[in-house]
């Protein structure tokens, strides 16, 4: 069993003979891929990752996973965007959104490095007050600044606690294999390092070291992980449309955009899937938010939303369409026993599993929001565990390069997240950007 597109829910907005219109588009994209002939082919390592990956260093990794289960009560994790996202979504959707509060003995695993908010940065350092707590550094170029601020921070912890000797035994770095300044750092001071391949793009990089060390710290088996992304691999390397999910995705998703459909909203019935969420916000929305096109990458947890979002997703304007993950099995159930006097009225849902009840939510929220306009395409996952999630992230990354391709735009590139660099680190006099200073405090006027 494995990921599964129903197109349900979407056909009464797109004509079979519509989305038979986009195979060919679809197909070149594929070409493109395969060729390596179209724009940003340089960063194409994702593809072949799950069978083409370093053996070594993914045994280094188990090994210093272990390691860090052995010899710490807490990991923090540095990093941001492709950095830090799909370590954290893994985790909380394979382990709990409260994996770091259950009882369990592995590390809790902090995240630092992804704002640059001091309250943020001050609670987690007192979390790790008293505790015996190791680092991994995470940055493909070795200079972004969230993370590099954050590590001065957790280095000079490390330092303080246990020496400078035994700190760089506790600091991992994942990092460019040449590059960066954190990659020389790593070398002067002989930190272990994990290497993020050159053509692995950051937000595509969560089945490198860069997603697995922390991952596999939190005791889930990357191993599978890997196992599920390769089965998505080949099962996606179908030519036919009609018998591909992920081809049939991005045909659907591109038809829609092209009828005014400019916002996808990635919806689960589980809030354990709201980093996946993130995750995927960033896979997208950077890969295809370029050149004044794109659609607009946004989620939703229902039925926590429906409360919120509904109102506008059912009503309001008519801009977007839904993508629902449908989990079919949630990891551990609950069953509704009666009431013997029905004080709350709630019998009706009782003697059933709240699963059922969940699902019944979601049948009716796709029919309500379908018949209001809002197209769903439903993905089905069967179950959360290692490989279904390596499955559909090897999904989301695929459909994500086709996907830029039909757009017409260069999916591996990112040229628009400089600017507001640019501007910060002027206004910060970091050495470079004088000459930019002056103007934009001038449009700032007096603060
Ligand atoms: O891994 P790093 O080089 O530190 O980059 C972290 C993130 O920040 C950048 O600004 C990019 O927009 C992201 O694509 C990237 O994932």
């Amino acid at each position: 069993m494995a990921i599964k597109l129903n197109d349900t829910y979407v056909k009464q907005f797109i004509a079979e003979d519509e989305l038979a219109g986009m195979a060919p588009q679809i197909k070149a994209a594929q070409e493109m891929l395969t060729n390596r002939s179209g724009l940003g082919n340089d960063f194409l390592g994702w593809i072949d990752l799950p069978v083409n990956y370093d053996r070594e260093e993914f045994a280094r990794i188990e090994k210093a996973a272990e390691k860090i289960r052995n010899d710490s009560d807490v990991l923090i994790v540095i990093g941001i965007g492709g950095s830090y996202l799909g370590a954290r979504a893994a985790i909380e959707l394979l382990k709990s959104p409260f994996y770091n509060n259950l009882k369990k003995d592995t590390p809790d695993i902090y995240f630092v490095g992804n704002n640059i908010n001091p309250t943020y940065l001050n609670e987690i350092l007192s979390l790790c007050e008293g505790k015996d707590v190791s680092v991994n550094i995470i940055s493909k170029s070795g200079t972004t600044t969230e993370p590099a601020l954050a590590f001065r921070v957790f280095r000079e912890f490390l330092i303080n606690k246990y020496g400078a000797e035994e700190a760089k035994k506790r600091i991992y770095a994942t990092t460019d294999k040449a590059r960066g300044t954190l990659k020389e750092l790593s070398d002067a001071e002989g930190y272990e390092t994990f290497v993020i391949p050159d053509d692995v793009g950051g937000r595509f990089s969560v089945l490198t070291a860069v997603g697995l060390l922390p991952i596999a710290v939190s005791g889930a088996c990357i191993r599978s992980l890997m196992e599920g992304a390769a089965a998505a691999r080949e099962a996606y390397a179908e030519p036919d449309l009609e018998k591909n999910d992920c081809y049939k995705y991005v045909a659907y998703r591109n038809a829609l955009y092209r009828k005014g459909k400019a916002i996808e909203i990635l919806v689960s019935y589980d809030p354990a899937f709201a980093m996946m969420a993130e995750w995927f916000k960033q896979l997208y929305g950077e890969s295809e938010g370029k050149d004044k096109k794109g659609l607009y990458p946004s989620s939703a947890i229902f039925s926590t939303d429906l409360h919120s979002m509904g109102q506008f997703i059912q009503d309001g304007a008519r801009v977007m369409f839904e993508t629902v993950v449908d989990i079919k099995e949630p990891k551990k159930d609950f069953f509704i026993k009666a009431d013997p006097t029905n004080f709350d009225g709630l019998n009706f849902l009782s003697e059933k599993n709240m699963s059922e009840v969940n699902r019944k939510a979601m049948q009716g929220t796709i029919l309500a929001h379908t018949e209001g306009g809002v197209p769903n395409l439903v993905l089905e996952m069967p179950k959360i565990d290692e490989f279904e999630l390596g499955y559909l992230i090897y999904f989301f990354e695929k459909a994500c390069g086709l996907s830029g391709y039909v757009l017409g735009v260069n999916p591996f590139n990112q040229p628009g997240v400089e600017s507001y660099k640019k501007n910060m680190f002027a206004l910060l006099n970091k050495p470079g950007y004088e000459k930019e200073k002056a103007a934009l405090e001038a449009k700032l006027g007096a603060e």
